[in-house]
């Protein structure tokens, strides 16, 4: 007997036959935390509403002589209405197997014939009950992972941005999101691709379930598949034992392939055959899994020129992007900016205890003239380090520093004019400090406020 299980499960055996029930609950006893008994059925749905039960003994036929077993099937399929995770056992008359299968199919674990031996008996309810406890894991894990979900969706809020370019791309993420349709999702770096694949995701009818990323740029040859599809014990030196690979983790769920474009031809076969198979075979293993994922791609190639260069698989690109999407850069969207500008603003001055900030429109101004060669990946650390930096709660252009503009400058200006040159070291000293408004002001030998009068005079 398993030991870890003894005395922990509770039983209900339904059975109109009272010296048995007598004899049962006797023999079982040790077993089982508790045993109640049912001699009749009638009374099964009363007794469900007080108490839960793990494992249920089950008689199929009620009255002696009748052994069609429909009343056995009826109560059956009330437990398992009552209760999905129930293990129900059945008690059949001898050599009734045809019904003993049918009950199998309607859900019941298994079934045990009159005139059973009790070591049978035993060990089956025992088996049952282990059924029962990996049943109630999975129940928890499942909700668990939908928590860990949620909570994972709850933070990753963005911006959708009201330009004519992102307004086309969230109404085919509309009309796409419900499908079960593979996309592919094209642009620059930083554009915001797996944000839109999240979205995608959340989206869907899968939004319960997974979302896993890969970046298939980072991959080695050798990793590669071991990291898409697993990996059995020994199938190389390092495995210690079985691995789960990336499309096994996200069946049900949806993945996400990012870098597509990086990959080499000889394992874009490999992937085009998992995705077209809806089948994986693990490194070292020799049986295929069925996996059930959705597929979403990105990348920054042009993957159809690839295709006429001959560096990616046309069948491939078919299969990937049913539909495309194609994220403009930031600098194409600059209507967008005031509202990326306040978003990160928010979020950065919450991070870091700023208090409500905002930014000038010289600083707005200033963003949206800079051509973002990194998109809103680029456009958020300039200003996360801005809200850093800064110590005014109104950020002016001068208060958002873009990368070169941390450096020095080399030379000191030619020109005589005043305020030129006014100008000059005003920006010479934020510079030099970082953005420390109040170091700056004291390298000028002027306060505070007289640097920020003349900051807004200048337009910096
Ligand atoms: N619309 C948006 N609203 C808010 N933040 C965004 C938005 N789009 C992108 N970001 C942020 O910009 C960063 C880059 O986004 P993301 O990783 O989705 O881009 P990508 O195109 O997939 O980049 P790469 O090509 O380098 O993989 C992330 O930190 C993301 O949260």
């Amino acid at each position: 007997m398993d030991k870890r299980m003894a005395g922990k499960g509770k039983l209900l055996i339904i059975d109109d036959n009272e010296e048995l029930l007598f004899a049962l609950q006797l023999f079982l006893n040790s077993h089982f935390a508790k045993i109640d008994t049912i001699k009749n059925p009638n009374q099964l749905l009363s007794q469900l509403e007080v108490d839960e039960y793990d494992v249920y003994l089950l008689d199929m036929n009620f009255k002696a002589g009748i052994n069609s077993g429909n009343e056995g099937l009826y109560w059956l399929k009330r437990i398992l209405e009552f209760d999905a995770n129930a293990c129900v056992v059945l008690i059949t008359a001898y050599g009734d197997v045809e019904l003993a299968v049918k009950a199998m199919k309607e859900g019941a674990v298994d079934f045990i014939q009159k005139s059973w031996d009790e070591n049978k008996i035993l060990s089956t309810l025992l088996s049952a009950l282990k059924l029962r406890n990996s049943k109630l894991e999975i129940k928890g894990l499942k909700e668990k992972q939908k928590q860990i979900n949620h909570q994972i969706n709850r933070n990753t809020q963005f911006v959708r941005g009201t330009s004519k370019a992102m307004t086309e791309v969230f109404r085919t993420v509309e009309k796409v999101a419900g499908t079960e349709a593979n996309v592919l999702i094209v642009g620059e770096n930083g554009t915001g691709k797996e944000v839109i694949a999240r979205e995608l995701h959340l989206s869907s009818h899968r939004k319960d379930q997974v979302f896993v990323s890969i970046d298939l740029g980072s991959l080695s040859d050798n990793l590669f598949e071991s990291e898409l599809f697993g990996s059995k014990k020994g199938a190389f030196t390092d495995a210690k034992e079985d691995r789960m690979g990336r499309f096994e983790l996200a069946s049900g769920g949806t993945l996400f392939l990012d870098e597509i474009g990086n990959v080499p031809l000889h394992l874009q076969t490999k992937l085009l055959t998992a995705i077209q198979n809806k089948q994986i075979v693990p490194l070292g293993g020799n049986t295929p899994i069925d996996v059930d994922v959705r597929i979403l791609a990105a990348t920054n190639c042009n993957l159809f020129e690839m295709v006429s260069n001959g560096t990616f698989r046309e069948d491939l690109l078919y299969r990937l992007n049913t539909i495309a999407i194609e994220l403009p850069p930031l600098r194409e969207r600059i209507e967008d900016i005031p509202e990326l500008a306040d978003f990160f603003l928010h979020k950065y001055a919450d991070q870091y205890q700023k208090g409500e900030c905002v930014f000038e429109k010289s600083a707005v101004k200033k963003l949206s003239q800079h051509s973002w060669p990194g998109n809103i990946r680029e456009f958020q650390h300039i200003i996360e380090k801005s809200v850093i930096l800064s110590d005014t709660k109104k950020l002016a252009a001068v208060d958002v520093l873009l990368g070169e503009e941390l450096q020095l400058p080399k030379k000191i200006s030619d020109s005589l004019n005043l305020s030129d040159n006014e100008k000059f070291l005003i920006e010479k000293a934020i510079k030099h400090t970082g953005g420390n408004m109040s170091l700056a002001a004291k390298e000028l030998g002027i306060n505070r406020s007289t640097l920020y009068d003349k900051i807004k005079k200048y337009d910096l």
